[in-house]
């Protein structure tokens, strides 16, 4: 069973295939734990080649790899597990669908009440978010970190997302985050190796 703990890098939206494996051979082997496939643009034909190929990436390099919304596209492509937030799928239609041993991750936003109802409904971890502004998506709800307390005593780990970079990772490890799930800082960087064992370094501390 896969460790839910540590970077959980989460794939730009794209259309161009091959940069897209090239920029996430590039991180992979620098400290990332979890790879997410999240992709809102592409037609069920690209997403399923991409998802595909992000699969056995992550599998040779013995990364988690999630696919985001789509569980039929994480059955497909043999994924670990699928993240669903309040307008996708229903966790226990996942849980039932993909059985006992996938991971499934559950959007709470700022919210702890969603989160309890997800764990009740067999979700493996909850995420709390926007922790910071977010230039992926910039409208979504700020979360408070005083959340990831909280979230201790639901009996799974937590995940942080939103605007999450190497110098602010270190408040959300302090307020008790297990994962750190980021898409801009690090995909967007100059030298986005560097940034995943910033990023990497700061869980470890
Ligand atoms: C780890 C993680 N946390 C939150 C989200 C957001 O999920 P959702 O609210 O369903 O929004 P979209 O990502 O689908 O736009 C996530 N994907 N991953
Ligand atoms: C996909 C997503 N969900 C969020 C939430 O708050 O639920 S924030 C977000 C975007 C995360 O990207 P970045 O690391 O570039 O801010
Ligand atoms: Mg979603």
């Amino acid at each position: 069973m896969a460790t839910l703990e540590g970077l959980y890098a989460i794939t730009p939206d794209t259309d161009d295939s091959e940069r897209l494996i090239e920029r996430v051979s590039d991180v992979l082997p620098h400290g990332v734990r979890l790879l997410q496939y999240r992709n809102k643009s592409q037609d069920p034909v690209r997403r399923l080649w991409q998802a595909n190929l992000l699969a056995s990436l992550c599998h040779s390099h013995g990364v988690t790899f999630i696919v985001n919304d789509d569980v039929e596209l994480a059955l497909a492509v043999g994924a670990d597990g699928v993240h669903l937030g309040r307008d996708d799928a229903a966790i226990a239609a996942a849980r039932a669908r993909l059985g006992a041993d996938a991971i499934i991750g559950a959007s709470c936003y700022d919210d702890i009440k969603l989160a309890e109802a997800a764990v009740a409904a067999g979700a493996s971890y909850v995420a709390f978010g926007a922790v910071f502004p977010s230039g992926t998506k910039p409208h979504a709800v700020r979360a408070p970190l005083e959340l990831f307390a909280q979230a201790k005593r639901l009996g799974v780990p937590s995940a942080a997302i939103g605007g999450i970079t190497a110098d602010n990772a270190g408040e959300v490890i302090s307020a008790g985050a297990d994962m750190l799930a980021v898409i801009g800082a690090l995909f967007d960087a100059a030298d986005p190796a560097q940034t995943a064992e910033q990023l990497a370094a700061a869980l470890r501390r």
